[in-house]
């Protein structure tokens, strides 16, 4: 990679809990992805893919090491930053395994939101959030509520959301977990092109093995840390 990194963990470890029953989810993990990068995490259940991307999506403190964002230090022994909500709102677009979408908001109300929230004007969000459904080519499905759409629908709905506020890093939870495996490529393929085309860092957990082919590296965890890098060409 010859890039300045977008996500950098250096030495980050995370422990819940003390003294006997403690848990060390990760140990000593090293990390750096870089703009367009496509990065695949696997690995057993329990072994800390979820703590990690809490990590790094600052949901939840490391117990050591260091994290920087898009160049900035975020992370080291404390929080350096005063407003994590702001740094997450602005940094990092976080997909979620069955999409998450509120079920009382039409598609185009769902992304537009995420935009009011970090102080847009509600019309130009919602300009704006027609725009990024047709990139995603959902766009005639802008005035559908969530029940209505397709799981491939939901999840291209959910992803415009991740990207509303164009955030450097995209961090994704199992994001094809929900689709058959047409539409796992298809949205694998749509991530791939968001990251190549807005220069942006995506990390997406997945044990869905129809699509470690899509990933420029997969990183595998076991026991809390990272067990293997493989590398592919892009
Ligand atoms: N809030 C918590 N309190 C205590 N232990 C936790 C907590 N969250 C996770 N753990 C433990 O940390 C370890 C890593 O969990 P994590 O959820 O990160 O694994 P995972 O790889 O995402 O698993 P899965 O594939 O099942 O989602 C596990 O041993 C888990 O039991």
């Amino acid at each position: 990679m010859t890039a300045a990194p977008l996500v950098l963990l250096e030495g980050i470890a995370k422990q819940f809990g003390t003294g006997e029953t403690a848990v060390r989810a990760l140990s000593d993990v090293n990390l750096a992805v870089g703009p367009g990068e496509v990065v695949g995490l696997k690995g057993p259940s329990g072994s800390g893919k979820s703590t990690l991307l809490n990590v790094i999506a600052c949901i939840m403190a490391p117990s050591a090491g260091r994290l920087s964002l898009a160049g900035e230090p975020i992370w080291d022994e404390r929080y350096l930053v005063r407003d994590l909500r702001r740094l997450r709102r602005e940094r990092i677009g976080f997909i979620f395994q069955f999409h998450n979408l509120l079920p009382f908001l039409t598609a185009r109300d769902n992304v537009a939101l995420a935009m009011t929230l970090a102080g847009q004007p509600r019309a130009q969000a919602r300009q704006r959030a027609q725009a990024l459904l047709e990139e995603l080519e959902v766009g005639r499905r802008a005035d559908a509520m969530p029940a209505r759409l397709s799981g491939g629908e939901a999840q291209r709905v959910a992803i415009a959301r991740a990207l509303a506020n164009a955030p450097p890093i995209i961090l994704a939870d199992e994001p094809t977990a929900a689709l058959d495996s047409e539409r796992a490529r298809v949205a694998m393929d749509l991530l791939r092109r968001v990251a190549r085309e807005r220069a942006a860092a995506v990390l997406v957990v997945t044990h869905d093995e129809k699509i470690f082919d899509r990933f420029d590296r997969m990183v595998a965890l076991r026991d809390g840390r990272v067990e293997a890098e493989v590398l592919r060409s892009a």
